[in-house]
């Protein structure tokens, strides 16, 4: 890739994107440049990647060939406002935001641009993201190719339609935390019963990582591989029982409606 490629805003999302890009040698740090508010982030930014980075959203917006705005979604408005004249008619901006629509975005821009709407997910800094796009009509089959192979040099990547782009926090974007919750909790539980907390993270972490490679990679029905781990009368199907009781799947499936509605409220500008 030989894009000169920009982030305005480089926090928790905007890093993991560029460790994990410069990890895979998709691009060199010299063709990455960002910007971020405080002078402690831009110091930390440039030890940390070598990446060039600034305070300067303008410059940045005329520079960049593809554009990232990794700033939160209340601060969108604000930022198009600085840059809109400044981006160049090729360069394809890429949202990195919940709710922010492709109408907003033209909206904000008050004319045509081209705009591909990301939700990526912060395993992408080890090279285990999972990320969802969806381009608008100016977008062309090459620059969406050229956007994916971004994304898919820190893991995997999907298009979607956009009316699916609101559920994709809970399943994808924010879903890690929710995983992150169940790690310290089986680990909790487990320090209770006298474990050593770093071995049961250990051993919850890998876990979890290989029940995943298992849903991937052997392609079963993940009530399947439930079934061949429950032996009748054992241990797992004294778990399975003690969850049911206590509504964790009722509780996943309103946590995935939660999520999905906060990312429509932020669509619709609700702090
Ligand atoms: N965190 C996550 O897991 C995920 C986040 N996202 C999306 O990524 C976006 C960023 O989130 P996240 O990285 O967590 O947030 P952070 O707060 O970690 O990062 C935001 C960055 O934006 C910078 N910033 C704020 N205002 C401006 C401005 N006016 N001009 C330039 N830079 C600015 C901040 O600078 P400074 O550091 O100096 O304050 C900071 O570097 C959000 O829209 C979120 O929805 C999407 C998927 C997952
Ligand atoms: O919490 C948030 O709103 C962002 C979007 C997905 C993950 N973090």
């Amino acid at each position: 890739m030989n894009k000169k490629l920009g982030f305005i805003g480089c926090g928790q999302m905007g890093q993991a994107m560029i460790q994990g890009m410069i990890d895979a040698g998709l691009v060199e740090a010299e063709q990455i440049a960002a910007t971020a508010l405080s002078d402690e982030t831009i110091d930390f930014v440039t030890d940390e990647y070598g990446i060039q980075i600034s305070n300067d959203n303008k410059r940045l917006a005329r520079e960049s060939e593809i554009l990232f705005l990794a700033v939160k979604p209340y601060v969108y408005q604000g930022v198009i406002q600085e840059i809109r004249d400044e981006v160049p008619e090729d360069t394809v901006v890429v949202t990195v935001a919940a709710g922010i629509t492709l109408d907003a975005m033209k909206e904000a821009f008050g004319k045509n641009v081209k705009v591909i709407r990301s939700m990526p997910n912060t395993p992408s800094l080890v090279g285990a993201g999972m990320s969802v796009l969806c381009p608008n009509d100016f977008v062309t089959k090459q620059e969406l190719a050229e956007v994916m192979e971004v994304f898919e040099s820190f893991g995997e990547a999907e298009v979607v339609e956009e009316k699916l782009m609101d559920t994709v926090p809970a399943l994808s974007g924010s879903s890690p935390a929710f995983v992150y919750m169940f790690i310290e909790a089986m680990a909790d539980g487990a320090v209770n019963e006298g474990f050593p907390r770093d071995k049961a993270y250990k051993l919850a972490a890998q876990s979890v990582m290989g029940a995943a490679k298992m849903v991937l990679e052997t392609g079963r029905h993940p009530g399947d591989l439930k079934d061949a781990v429950c032996t009748p009368g054992g241990t797992t199907i004294a778990g399975v029982t003690k969850l049911e009781e206590e509504g964790f799947r009722n509780a996943v499936i309103q946590t995935m409606t939660a999520c999905t509605e906060r990312s429509r409220q932020l669509g619709k500008g609700t702090k």
